[in-house]
């Protein structure tokens, strides 16, 4: 797939972050929605946030094997669920919204069995693995793992920043970066400079897209 790189900032939990981060550029905002992350936010926030994000800029809902209660009461405010857990595809589908699958690239993971398996999803996210850690690790992967073609936009995360973003698209010529830590200043406080940056990075390495 080629054109430009979309880009998601993920772990928002401020108004103002929200703003730049629009301002900025982005094409989806991540809200974390599992209350074991230091980037977690609570239902109300996630609707004071939501309410901000103008038209064209995708709300997106992350989750680890959430009570499906908790995501129905989320739904409203998003526009893309994003699965980080062990949920079947049968369990990402049953909310009516357009789903990714976050796959975390374990040795023995292989990404064009996941393809088949969420064939439902709408791209795969492709993150780095820590054991007893779902996500956010600040951590890159091996991104020669990624076969030169899957059937399935790939959402490239993990340990990503202005300073490798555009190598990235080199190596990977993925369909969307996705970044939290390395667009922050601290845990769930983004940095409008480094996503500023970020972004600059991005289109830097659009222009020199194989
Ligand atoms: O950000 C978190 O705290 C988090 C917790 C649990 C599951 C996923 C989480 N973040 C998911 C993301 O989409 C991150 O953007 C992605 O893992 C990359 O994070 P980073 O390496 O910090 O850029």
């Amino acid at each position: 797939m080629s054109g430009r790189t979309r880009v998601k900032f993920c772990g928002l939990t401020r108004a103002e972050d929200v703003d730049a981060a629009v301002a900025a550029g982005v094409d989806a905002l991540g809200f974390v929605l599992w209350p074991g992350s230091k980037r977690a936010i609570d239902e109300q926030r996630l609707e004071e946030l939501a309410a901000r994000v103008p038209a064209f800029v995708t709300r997106v809902g992350l989750f680890v094997d959430a009570d499906p209660a908790w995501i129905d009461r989320c739904v409203p405010h998003l526009d893309l669920l994003q699965f980080h857990g062990n949920e079947t595809p049968a369990e990402c589908a049953r909310f009516g919204r357009a789903w990714i699958k976050a796959l975390r690239m374990r040795d023995d993971l292989d990404p064009g069995a996941a393809v088949e398996e969420y064939a439902g999803a709408r791209g795969l996210l492709l993150d780095a693995y820590r054991p007893g850690v779902p996500g956010g690790t600040g951590e890159t992967f091996d991104w020669s793992r990624i076969p030169a073609s899957l059937a399935k936009p790939v959402i490239l995360a993990g340990g990503l920043s202005a300073a490798n973003a555009a190598e990235a698209i080199a190596s990977v010529a993925p369909f969307a970066l996705d970044v939290s830590g390395g667009i922050e200043a601290a845990p769930g406080i983004k940095d409008a400079a480094r996503m500023a940056a970020f972004m600059a990075a991005v289109r830097d390495g659009d222009r020199r897209r194989p």
